[in-house]
């Protein structure tokens, strides 16, 4: 025998061998597959879990192993109940995803309906490649990974790119998205995430954001504010809400803005389209507000939006017309100077501040444009400049400014208004790239046609696009209103000026809350 043939005779024995040793540990295998698929089902169940359930589910999970323990042949049942199941996850198939084991002719119809949709987009003009992944007439098997399908309509889509698309190029990401999403179904929402080191491109549409949230005292620390709620994915905290109709609260992801001495947001912006609810988010706002300080409401196109606030404890005052909004803002000029003047002296001499400065002062302003073109009809200051010491010094003074303005107006904002709020909220059916001239980053998809009251995006300073469901908080003396929610407003609302105060103020009393429940900082 040649040398050549005793090497491929060698390597032929050493294959069959390596194949024997396979069979024979062929149960291990599959064993050790199942344990790491149980782990990994084990683990994303416990990420799932809220943190306030973990502690519960732990203890359930101790008291049956130590029952398991205790009883007769009980560890042994539970050890072959577990080989059990992990032979049964390891076996093969067992982790393939359900949604490739075969589409229906229609689905089949709609996935190749996208894929040419998308050639023009992922076809390289002069391709290289002896197969490209996207030719008209292609098989769409190749690029899309996974889908899935609810109410006929692609839900789930995980596809892969050729790596000469732009992928770093926003356009050409929107181009992209933007085909997706008419393709598999306008009036939804749709979150995209760009692999693009593994040129992966995964499309999940969402279901809309629940609303009927009714307004009640959240739980949160000192500080924070509950702008509205938003998706599990976004925020891992949760906090219990009162929906509509609903016998018992539910844990729903709220937006959290931080205002205060260490914010980076310190002021916030809301811009909306006519009746998107702004007003109502002004309205959450200051009553969150009043549960610790002190609000000045300054009512720009006077139409009594605020006016239930009127005469309320910590509320210091509710302007509508022009004299009144401008002696509002030069006096809450003028106190953040003074709060400046007590912090820095306090600070000085090595002292506390005074309970009376730390106490929040929160400045809501309401369509400032509309009293920006009165203030210039009548050749007066413009509010707006009564607004920059606020603004540039509210945050070392425990000052904090709202404003809120429809986009027909924006350009009357001014450029301190526009520099500080950095905190902003988008409400309304607007295009993404409308809601991200506010934001500063345009959301992956905008909301459809016809969108529920008070809904949109939030984003904190350079934070990321957060889709946004406001508490619903009409007017209680709007009687268009069903009652449950303006009841829910009325109760809200601090006590009267005219009725007796308990010693440590109305308004303290009753928006008292339970402290932050341990675990739900986020
Ligand atoms: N989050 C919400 N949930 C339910 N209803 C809402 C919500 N926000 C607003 N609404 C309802 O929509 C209507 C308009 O709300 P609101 O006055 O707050 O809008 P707006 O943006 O201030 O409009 P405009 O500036 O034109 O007055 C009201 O009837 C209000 O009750």
């Amino acid at each position: 025998m040649s040398w050549r043939g005793a090497r491929s005779a060698g390597r032929g024995a050493a294959r069959a061998g390596v194949d024997g040793v396979l069979d024979v540990l062929h149960p291990v295998l599959v064993l050790c597959r199942g344990v790491r698929c149980l782990t990994v089902r084990g683990r994303a169940w416990w990420d799932r879990t809220p943190r306030e359930r973990r502690g519960p589910a732990l203890f359930v999970a101790a008291a049956c192993g130590a029952l398991v323990w205790v009883l007769p042949f009980g560890p042994v049942l539970a050890a072959l109940g577990l080989l059990a199941a992990a032979g049964w996850y390891g076996r093969e198939g067992a982790t393939r995803p359900a949604a490739r084991t075969g589409p229906s002719v229609e689905e089949c119809a709609r996935l190749r309906a996208l894929y040419e949709a998308l050639v023009p987009y992922f076809a390289p003009a002069e391709d290289p490649h002896h197969e490209p992944l996207y030719v008209p007439g292609g098989a769409w098997e190749r690029v899309f990974e996974e889908f899935a399908f609810r109410d006929g309509r692609i839900s789930d889509l995980l596809l892969s790119y050729p790596a000469a698309f732009l992928d770093g190029e926003p356009e050409e990401r929107l181009r992209v998205e933007r085909v997706l999403a008419a393709k598999t179904g306008r009036g939804r929402e749709y979150r995209f995430s760009w692999d693009m080191e593994g040129n992966r491109l995964e499309m999940a549409a969402l279901a809309p954001l629940p609303c009927g949230v009714l307004a009640r005292p959240f739980v949160t620390a000192p500080g924070e504010t509950v702008l509205g709620f938003t998706d599990g994915y976004e925020v891992r905290r949760t906090v219990p809400v009162h929906f509509l109709g609903a016998a018992a609260p539910l844990d729903v992801p709220p937006v959290v803005w931080r205002t205060g001495h260490r914010a980076t947001e310190p002021h916030l912006l809301a811009v909306g389209t006519p009746g998107a609810g702004t007003s109502s988010l002004l309205r959450s706002l200051a009553l969150q507000a009043l549960h610790r300080g002190e609000v000045l409401f300054v009512d720009g196109d006077g139409g009594g939006e605020f006016s239930c606030f009127a005469a309320r404890h910590g509320v210091l005052g509710v302007e509508s017309t022009l004299p009144g909004a401008l002696s509002a803002l030069e006096w809450a000029a003028r106190e953040t100077e003074r709060r400046l003047l007590v912090t820095s002296r306090a600070r000085q001499r090595g002292e506390p501040v005074p309970e009376e400065v730390r106490q929040p002062l929160w400045i809501v302003l309401d369509r400032p444009a509309a009293l920006s073109h009165l203030a210039d009809a009548e050749e007066r200051i413009d509010p707006q400049q009564l607004l920059r010491v606020p603004l540039r010094h509210g945050r070392a003074a425990g000052v904090t400014v709202v404003v809120a303005e429809q986009f027909e107006d924006l350009d009357m904002l001014t450029d301190t208004v526009l520099a500080h709020a950095r905190a902003r909220v988008v409400l309304g059916s607007v295009s993404p790239g409308q809601a991200g001239a506010v934001l500063g980053e345009a959301p992956q998809t905008g909301p459809g046609a016809h969108v529920a009251r008070g809904r949109g995006f939030a984003r904190l300073g350079q934070g990321p696009v957060l889709r946004l469901q406001v508490p619903a908080t009409p007017d209680p003396l709007d009687e268009t209103v069903g009652e449950p929610e303006r009841l829910a407003v009325g109760q809200l609302l601090p006590a009267s000026v005219h009725e007796p105060s308990t010693g440590e103020g109305a308004a303290a009393t009753a928006f008292r809350v339970a402290p932050p429940r341990e675990g739900q900082a986020t």
